[in-house]
């Protein structure tokens, strides 16, 4: 196996050729940007790894090509809920066992996934090297993809923080819980008043009620629109659905499971609704897009503040 060295100059990369994928096509083909949506929650166990793997899902079968990324180092589970079995995950990159393409999977009807695993290093503590390194490995896949869903840890980490701040939209996740709801506006505080995100879509999950997700909602929204200068949008509701539970069981995304039941329905919507916002603007089609922006916008890492200091 050869291992990634992310200081090396643009280079061809060897492994799994993308045409292993499919609906991943091998050359650019002058496609807009790619939408990237962040799915974020400030408390844990919320639901977010579901909306991910379903809202990525809902996608691909509605013809987008999607790619699905773990970024949480610390609890990936996009792969187990879906059932993959990843040979190599983004902390095998990050160690320099494997290219980044050895980490592409395979999941239903052509959703591209790249899951991450247990691990402690971040995108925020590599190098500027490491960080071109991986600008340059991206766009070696060569991904014309139409939205890539990336699902975060839970809280206000600063890795989560720059993948939400890269990213075009920002959907979080919020349930009928105090402490969700809290931990939901201080990470809508911080996104806000710390790295400039203007606009939140908020998706209430767990609901008994239709009504329960707008009151949720407005809740959030009241003390936002006191407090900080951010628009929330209501992306609306999942209901509590132990057809979701039993979907978990079978390591499959709901939407494909039982496409008739209550939350495969919600699914579907939001993802409807979330093709009809504004679609990026940029002139390339392809996945470094975002990983520029991811850049551009993150903190210096550790080492280099220390070295400026
Ligand atoms: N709409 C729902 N209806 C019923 N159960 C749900 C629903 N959404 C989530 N759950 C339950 O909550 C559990 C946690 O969901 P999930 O793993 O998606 O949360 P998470 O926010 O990603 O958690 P973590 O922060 O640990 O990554 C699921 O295993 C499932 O049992």
């Amino acid at each position: 196996m050869q291992s990634p060295d992310f200081n090396a100059p643009h280079r061809t990369a060897s492994g799994v050729t993308p045409q292993a994928v499919p609906h991943v096509r091998s050359a650019a083909d002058g496609a807009a940007a790619p939408r990237v949506i962040a799915v974020a929650s400030g408390k844990g166990g919320v639901g977010k790894t579901s909306v991910s793997v379903n809202l990525a899902t809902a996608l691909v079968n509605a013809g987008q090509r999607t790619l699905l990324l773990d970024t949480d180092l610390g609890l990936a589970n996009v792969d187990v809920m879906l059932g993959l079995s990843p040979r190599f995950t983004l902390a095998d990159v990050f160690a320099g066992r494997c290219e980044l393409r050895d980490t592409l999977l395979a999941g239903p009807n052509g959703l591209m996934v790249v899951p991450a695993a247990s691990g402690k290093r971040h995108m925020t503590e590599l190098t500027p090297q490491q960080h071109v390194g991986l600008v340059h490995a991206f766009s070696e896949l060569d991904l014309p993809i139409d939205t890539m869903v990336v699902d975060n840890a839970a809280g206000i980490a600063d890795g989560v923080l720059t993948f939400c701040q890269a990213a075009q939209d920002v959907i979080v996740v919020v349930c009928d819980e105090p402490a969700s709801v809290t931990d939901a506006y201080a990470l809508i505080k911080v996104l806000s008043r710390e790295r400039g995100v203007s606009r939140v879509q908020v998706l209430a999950n767990q609901v008994q009620h239709a009504v329960e997700g707008r009151q949720l909602f407005e809740k959030l929204e009241r003390v936002s629109a006191r407090f900080l200068d951010v628009t929330l949008n209501y992306l609306g509701a999942i209901p509590r659905d132990e057809w979701l539970r039993r979907a978990i069981q079978r390591q499959e995304a709901v939407v494909d499971a039982f496409p008739s039941c209550p939350s495969a329905i919600a699914f579907r919507d939001i993802a409807r609704r979330s093709r009809q916002w504004q679609s990026p603007a940029g002139p390339r089609g392809h996945v470094e897009f975002f990983i520029e922006r991811l850049i551009a916008q993150a903190p210096a890492p550790a080492a280099a503040r220390s070295a400026a200091a």
